[in-house]
């Protein structure tokens, strides 16, 4: 094995899942490097012990300036715009902050002899799986909203450049990621939230008077949703044994990162009452445009050739750390 150089770049270290990333980076003694341009996360969440830079991964005279000044072996590309509904409604604020992000990123990775990437994409790549079954790497992929497109696209476009260039990626297509920090000091927070499971919590601690569950008429036994949480500690760890694989392999590949196991929407509400102690209100209300059924991964992949073991595989433990995350920021960074 090569020994490895631990300089990392994390763009968008400042969102809820960079800042996970950024710290367990550090627990693992990497060099960390965060650019981010703030326009959905907090600069409190990044560590300081973290260089940050604040600026566009769309703008490329911005990434060649960072890349001079910082030695950097692996980019964790995790910016995007990432919420489903919003997407169906501004395909087009998708596709340029996305794509061209990734364009742009890989231009100046190219011109500066950059030579790894791990790529946070999505289960909403496939769209609806066949027969609701738990979704493989090999299944086909075919979204049906603009986030689950221009992640695709942003796939295929790294593909296409690691053939004709030094660079290999790692994909690494997250299903929902959920929980939070168990330190409680770092943890989701999107101004407005969209998320399930922070709604959630913010209906058991008061700041919300009723949950609405978009749409009881799905083609799964309770009719709501089914998703697959993945807490992101998991994913964080997941993160840290791509760039092994890539230092070690110098191969590109794909993986589907869930946990295995799938909730409804309803049951994820009734794990809450549960782990908070609270009613929590909640009332059936139409669709939300872009759902598909059912998300669930296979993870046997990851698991075979990353040696991936997700720790929490019990949905009540990853609601702990959200509610954790609530009690200790009830108005998450603006305290
Ligand atoms: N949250 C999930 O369940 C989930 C699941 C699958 C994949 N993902 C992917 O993981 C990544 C992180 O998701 P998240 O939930 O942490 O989202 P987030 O919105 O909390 O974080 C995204 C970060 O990227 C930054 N950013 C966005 N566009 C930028 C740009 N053009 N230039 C610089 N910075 C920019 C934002 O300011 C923010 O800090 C995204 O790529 C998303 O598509 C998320
Ligand atoms: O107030 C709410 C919010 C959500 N939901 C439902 O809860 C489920 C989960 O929704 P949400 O938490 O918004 O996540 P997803 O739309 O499944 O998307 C997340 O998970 C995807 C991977 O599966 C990622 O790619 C996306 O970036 C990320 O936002 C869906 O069925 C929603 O319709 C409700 O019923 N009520």
């Amino acid at each position: 094995m090569d020994k490895q150089n631990k300089n990392i770049l994390v763009a968008g270290g400042a969102g809820y899942i960079g800042s996970h990333m950024v710290q367990k980076l550090l627990d693992e003694n990497y060099k960390v490097t965060v650019i981010d341009n703030l326009s959905t996360g907090h600069k409190e969440a990044i560590n300081p012990e973290a260089i940050f830079y604040q600026g566009d991964t769309r703008d490329k005279q911005f990434l060649d300036s960072v890349f001079a000044k910082e030695n950097i072996n692996t980019v964790i590309h995790m910016d995007a715009f990432s919420i489903v509904p919003e997407s169906m409604k501004d395909p087009l604020k998708y596709f340029d902050n996305n794509v061209i992000g990734m364009i742009k990123l890989l231009e100046s990775m190219v011109d500066n002899n950059v030579p790894n990437i791990v790529f946070s994409s999505t289960a909403a790549t496939f769209g609806n799986p066949i027969n609701n079954k738990k979704i493989a790497e090999t299944d086909p992929q075919n979204p049906i909203n603009p986030y689950g497109e221009s992640k695709l696209m942003m796939e295929r476009i790294m593909n296409w450049v690691s053939k004709a260039t030094n660079i290999n990626y790692v994909a690494l297509r997250y299903f929902n990621a959920s929980g939070a920090h168990p330190s409680g000091k770092i943890g989701e927070d999107h101004h407005p939230e969209t998320h399930l499971i922070p709604i959630v919590m913010q209906t058991a601690y008061g700041q919300r008077r009723t949950l609405k569950i978009f749409g009881d008429d799905y083609n799964t036994e309770d009719g709501t949703n089914v998703r697959d949480y993945v807490h992101i500690d998991d994913l964080a760890d997941a993160h840290i044994l791509a760039l092994k694989y890539l230092n070690d392999t110098k191969n590109s590949d794909s993986f589907n990162l869930g946990s295995s196991t799938g909730f409804s929407v309803k049951q994820i509400v009734d794990a809450a009452r549960k782990v908070t102690g609270k009613p929590i209100d909640a009332e059936i209300s139409s669709r939300r445009p872009g759902d598909p059924d059912v998300l669930v991964a296979d993870s046997s992949k990851a698991k075979k050739v990353l040696g991936w073991t997700p720790n929490y595989d019990n949905v009540e433990d990853i609601i702990e750390t959200a509610w954790n995350w609530k009690k200790n920021n009830p108005n998450g960074y603006q305290e």
